[in-house]
């Protein structure tokens, strides 16, 4: 049987292909602040996700399809968390930093997380049980591919190019994913502690849940994100940052985020690295 973890890269593989096709398209190029592409893109990649999760027999929750009542999800044990298109603003601006987001979410917490970056080939993925990887050159979908051949496909990167995280680095000082031209008062207070804990403090900005990525892979020990968020803008990022060994916890309360709350909205959270500077 075809486990969870291949079913959601296929999935995203998948994604990839329909979002590829849209942003290369001459209207997507051509009308840069025009919503439509997006629209189609998120559209596409939802459908061709939801196709392929429907198979594991579990129930998909997806920023597309957002619309189910909590007194249909609240029974859910087991449920896959999607964002087939994170990154809106980057995707208009044409910079790549956009990702496909498949979470299974089993009882309140992510174990499986994957995150796939179409324009660059990145692919991130973080299980329960199996640390967390990225791989890079991973081609989105070809057309015709079967679920057999793609899981063939990824399986051979896998041998050869598989990057468990948190990845070697070779960095000095401490590192926060920050917006470089403007920070809240809150999170200037933030880096102000690790400016008193660390010495000096660099910033790292980068768009989507790429963020989560940056703090997983250690290229960052940290990403307070003070301002608001959707559950399924973070499940697969904090799969992977949790299995690579890091903490996404309420800035508030410093609990663990949960997900398939009342309120899909998240409360504002940190992720955190244990700290290791060379
Ligand atoms: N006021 C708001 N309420 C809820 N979520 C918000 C929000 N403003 C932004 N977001 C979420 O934050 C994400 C963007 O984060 P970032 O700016 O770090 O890339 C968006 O994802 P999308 O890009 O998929 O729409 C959106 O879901
Ligand atoms: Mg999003």
């Amino acid at each position: 049987m075809i486990s969870n973890i291949s079913v959601a890269i296929g999935a995203a593989l998948r994604a990839g292909a329909e979002i590829l096709d849209v942003y290369n398209s001459e209207i997507a190029v051509e009308l840069k602040e025009d919503r439509t592409p997006l629209t189609e893109a998120d559209r596409r990649a939802h459908k061709v996700i939801s196709e392929k999760l429907i198979i594991t027999g579990l129930p998909v929750l997806s920023e597309e399809g957002r619309s189910i009542p909590y007194d249909v999800r609240h029974p859910w044990e087991s449920f896959w968390m999607v964002d087939p298109l994170d990154g809106t603003k980057e995707f208009i601006k044409r910079n790549g930093e956009f990702t496909v987001n498949i979470a299974l979410i089993d009882k309140r917490v992510p174990v499986l997380g994957v995150i796939y970056v179409p324009v660059k080939k990145i692919l991130y993925y973080g299980a329960w049980n199996q640390g967390s990887t990225k791989l890079e050159g991973i081609e989105p979908a070809w057309p015709g591919a079967t679920d057999k051949e793609l899981t063939a496909y990824v399986k051979r990167k896998l041998i050869k190019g598989m990057q468990v995280l948190p990845l070697e680095n070779e960095r000095k000082n401490y590192a926060v994913v920050a917006s470089r031209s403007h920070l809240s008062a809150e999170t200037e207070v933030i880096i102000e502690e690790k400016r008193k804990q660390y010495g000096e403090v660099e910033t790292v900005s980068m768009g989507s849940s790429l963020k989560l990525c940056l703090v997983a892979e250690g290229s960052a020990d940290l990403y307070p994100r003070l301002a608001p968020t959707m559950e399924w803008d973070t499940a697969a990022g904090h799969a992977i940052a949790r299995y690579a060994g890091c903490r996404v916890y309420d800035a508030k309360t410093g609990l663990e985020l949960e997900y398939n709350k009342v309120d899909l909205l998240n409360p504002w959270f940190i992720v955190e690295r244990p700290v290791c500077l060379s």
